[in-house]
């Protein structure tokens, strides 16, 4: 499967029977093979449920549309969080977005700009390999300018590195990436059950 849109096509279809790209919500990203420096993403306003080869636009380093699957198709809304973290992590080749439930939720439980992940067996398969692992979700507000959460991301990672390869916007969703387009399915199935654990946990206290 070398062209990346069919992985996407894929992911996009589960990800909708899994309730966390209902409607045109979320959008996802793959570096494309004709050149590296370049990435196609799912374009604006798709119903993600039934996304098609001509559903993508291919966007280069700078941000222009160098190929598109049809001529009226317009980029992601969110394509510059795609860009700033294809500069920002250079072995990225995939990017997912989507909007779940549970992660809304989750991001009402931070701990000001973090959201503490609870140390589940879990957490390795996000790369971090020590026992009883304490590691965040860097949390970012919600903006209608979406450019404006691109370079807060930006700013905030140059300086502080994620400890794991997602962050989570308030009341909007989570966005994680890869090395491939699996690896950046597997992070996201991840974080899911985290934030689905973490909404659970909460329950129970709450219950006393
Ligand atoms: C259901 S509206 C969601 C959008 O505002 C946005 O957050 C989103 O994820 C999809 O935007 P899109 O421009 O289709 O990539
Ligand atoms: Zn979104």
């Amino acid at each position: 499967m070398n062209d990346p849109r069919l992985a996407l096509i894929d992911a996009s279809r589960r990800f909708h029977q899994l309730g966390w790209m209902l409607g045109t919500a979320g959008n996802l990203s793959a570096k494309a093979i004709e050149d590296e420096g370049s990435f196609w993403i799912t374009a604006s306003g798709k119903s993600k449920g039934r996304l098609e080869k001509k559903d993508f636009v291919r966007i280069d380093r700078s941000g222009n549309v160098v190929e598109t699957g049809h001529p009226e198709n317009r980029p992601s809304a969110e394509t510059s969080i795609h860009q700033a973290i294809y500069s920002l992590f250079p072995d990225a080749r995939a990017c997912y977005h989507v909007h779940s439930i549970e992660a809304n939720l989750a991001s009402r439980f931070t701990d000001g700009e973090n959201l503490p992940l609870p140390p589940l067996e879990m957490i390795k398969g996000l790369g971090v390999w020590v026992e009883n692992p304490r590691v965040s979700m860097p949390v970012f507000r919600n903006h209608l300018d979406v450019p404006k959460i691109a370079r807060e991301i930006e700013a905030r990672f140059q300086v502080s590195p994620p400890e794991v390869p997602a962050l989570l916007i308030v009341d909007h969703g989570v966005t994680v990436w890869g090395k491939s387009t699996e690896i950046a399915e597997n992070y996201l199935e991840l974080v899911e059950y985290i934030f689905r654990y973490t909404v659970a946990e909460r329950q129970l206290a709450r219950k006393g």
